[in-house]
């Protein structure tokens, strides 16, 4: 690693000669491969973004020139040679650097991202800020193929292509894979211009300074291209210079094309080529495998798991097999997230029920939405944060017009290592408060399934929300029974405390609850809310505990505060649940901890709050 110990940040990597780029990339590359299979994280993307990077560091003046990554998973080079080296071995742990852009991280992250397909719009509000201020500096977005599949990112086309006079520089990154293989009619669009590759770059001839190279080999083509019509690409139908595809992990061509894009004014569009998991390759064999791995030896490569307790994906899985065997109306939606929502078995068993719909949280929604129209029963599987996306769409395509659609909630709560971006806590708050809704928190692995059975049965829109990773150890039962609609059940009986325990709360509040011998009732439905079994709990404890894995305003704690209002029940009322501030990456058992999301801490609160002993006259405000 002797060139790349010497580059503490871009203006080390400027100084060298430009024949020297090459084997400083062999370096980063080592280097990148050497960390990941050490901490975990994200290696097929990064490995592909190792020239690219070292170019636009290279070519353009960061930070002053803005490079905006989407999504962020391919950022590693980039923290690598802007000063963060010695810091990856910290990456995606408790207070290390963050798997993603951050702008609190380091000035070359110009934009904090994770979630995907918004780089181009960043760097159009950045390209227009300098024009109106009159600072002359570059505003670059770089993103994926996959990442491009999403609306949003052709919002920001659309709003950029108009603007002649800014320096904006889009480059699309095609690796021809998203998470898993691509999907769409943008991508067969791509491979289209793929196979016309050396056309297009003849056809840039007149209005781009090419690299000698390449304009020796556009020009020779375009003799043999002679009376063809060449149709504009898309992406200049959208106002933009068009200019590729390029191989992105050439260094001869992507120096010099950035150094002339750099020259040009207006919107300009580069569309590279670049493989994923370049230079690894097991990697390279199995990119999604490799997408995010956790720690493995790069000599020996990842060895399948042992086989371990159920995670909540495979109940998932497992489920939709099982209900779509029982039902020919299932029909299965994805946004790009296969894998990571347990649908690969689901896609192999039943192809014609199954849509991968692109990084489209948006359009999933309302084309679920569609499907219930026609008497079909969509399910939407979804990581709680992504659902983000898709609000509107859930609210007033979904909800509004009572359609049968099941939303099943992936990676609630704390997901660990992807931190804040990832944290899918907000869903008990922003679901509860539509009408309409079902909305239930799982709390071990059998009834994540009877939900799901529950929320399928169920004739309108239904969410069930459970956590990333394995469950707790209990059976799952194989039936697909259903659950009584807005029912919660008491776990253990007990005095004076009454803890109301939601989704994965209910084991820690079960251990709580031992040692200070209060009920504990699993609440299951955070909509419709149980509000029989609260005003009973009221009625013969002096006191309650809300207990949830979900931000604690507005969640599953204020909807029982409701009800005892509702109710005019006034009772001394603890709510413990997710701060009011983001959470950052880190181990999820650990971050649950220090919310006092464990048993130790949920005792402690209720302990510090109540004060010991029986009947619990001391009330700590
Ligand atoms: C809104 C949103 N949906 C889904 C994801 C999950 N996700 C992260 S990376 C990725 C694939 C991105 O593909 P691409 O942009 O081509 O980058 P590559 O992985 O190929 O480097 C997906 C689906 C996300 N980060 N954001
Ligand atoms: C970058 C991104 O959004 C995904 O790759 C995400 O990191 C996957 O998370 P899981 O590992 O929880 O599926
Ligand atoms: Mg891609």
């Amino acid at each position: 690693m002797d060139m790349l110990n010497k580059i503490n940040s871009p203006a080390d990597l400027r100084k060298l000669p430009r024949t020297e780029l090459q084997p400083l990339a062999g370096e980063l590359r080592a280097f990148v491969l050497d960390s990941v299979s050490k901490t975990g994280g994200h290696l097929s993307s990064n490995l592909g973004t190792v020239e690219l990077t070292i170019a636009l560091h290279y070519v353009f003046n960061t930070p002053a020139d803005r490079i905006v990554w989407d999504v962020g998973h391919q950022t590693y080079p980039h923290k690598i040679l802007t000063g963060r080296r010695e810091r990856m071995s910290s990456l995606r742990q408790f207070n290390g650097i963050s798997g993603f852009p951050r702008r609190d991280e380091s000035e070359y992250d110009t934009f904090g991202t994770a979630h995907s397909s918004t780089s181009i719009s960043a760097a159009l509000g950045m390209a227009l800020a300098a024009k109106t201020k009159g600072e002359s500096r570059h505003a670059i977005a770089v993103i994926g193929d996959g990442a491009m599949t999403a609306g949003m990112a052709f919002e920001a086309l659309n709003n950029a292509g108009v603007y002649d006079d800014i320096n904006l520089l889009v480059i699309l990154n095609d690796n021809d894979m998203s998470i898993s293989p691509p999907v769409g009619a943008l991508n067969r669009y791509l491979a289209r211009l793929m196979s016309g590759k050396f056309y297009a770059a003849a056809r840039n001839v007149g209005k781009t300074m090419l690299p000698a190279p390449m304009l020796e080999l556009a020009k020779r083509l375009e003799e043999h291209a002679k009376g063809m019509i060449m149709p504009a690409t898309m992406f200049e139908e959208f106002g933009f210079n068009y200019i590729g595809p390029i191989d992105g992990h050439d260094l001869e061509s992507l120096v010099p094309t950035l150094q002339n894009l750099k020259n040009l004014k207006g919107p300009q569009f580069l569309h590279v080529v670049t493989k994923k998991g370049q230079g690894y390759k097991l990697a390279e064999a199995d990119p999604v495998l490799y997408h995010g791995p956790g720690k493995f030896n790069p000599a020996e490569g990842i060895k399948p798991a042992k086989a371990g307790k159920l995670t909540y994906t495979q109940v998932f899985g497992d489920w939709l097999c099982d209900q779509a065997a029982a039902d020919k109306r299932l029909i299965g939606i994805t946004p790009a997230m296969r894998e990571g929502s347990g649908m690969v078995q689901f896609e192999q068993r039943f192809p014609d029920r199954y849509y991968d719909v692109g990084i489209a949280e948006q359009h999933a929604v309302t084309f679920a939405a569609g499907l219930a129209c026609e008497g079909l029963k969509p399910v939407v599987a979804i990581y709680s944060t992504f659902l983000q996306r898709g609000y509107d769409q859930l609210i007033h395509d979904v909800a509004l017009q009572n359609l049968d659609v099941t939303f099943a909630l992936d990676r609630a709560g704390l997901v660990g290592a992807d931190g804040a971006t990832h944290a899918g806590n907000y869903d008990l708050a922003f679901l509860r408060c539509i009408p309409n809704m079902v909305v239930m928190a799982a709390a071990d692995e059998n009834e994540c399934r009877q939900m799901l059975s529950t929320a399928f049965q169920y004739n309108g829109p239904a969410a069930v929300r459970y956590p990333r990773g394995a469950g707790i150890g209990v059976t799952v039962q194989q039936d697909l029974q259903v659950l009584p609609l807005g029912k919660g059940e008491i776990r253990r009986a007990g005095k004076g405390i009454a803890i109301l325990a939601f989704g994965t709360m209910l084991a820690p509040a079960l251990a709580a609850a031992e040692a200070l011998n209060a009920t504990v009732a699993n609440m299951r439905f955070v909509k419709p809310l149980d509000a029989e079994l609260v005003r009973q709990l009221a009625e013969t404890h002096e006191a309650l505990v809300t207990v949830e894995e979900g931000a604690l305003m507005g969640g599953a704690g204020s909807a029982v505060a409701e009800a005892l209002a509702e109710a005019g029940i006034v009772k001394p009322i603890l709510h413990l649940g997710l701060p009011d501030k983001f959470i950052d990456h880190g181990d999820a058992v650990q971050l649950l901890a220090m919310c006092g999301l464990d048993a130790a801490g949920i005792e402690a609160s209720i302990l510090q709050r109540f004060g010991k002993g029986e009947p619990r006259l001391v009330v700590n405000n």
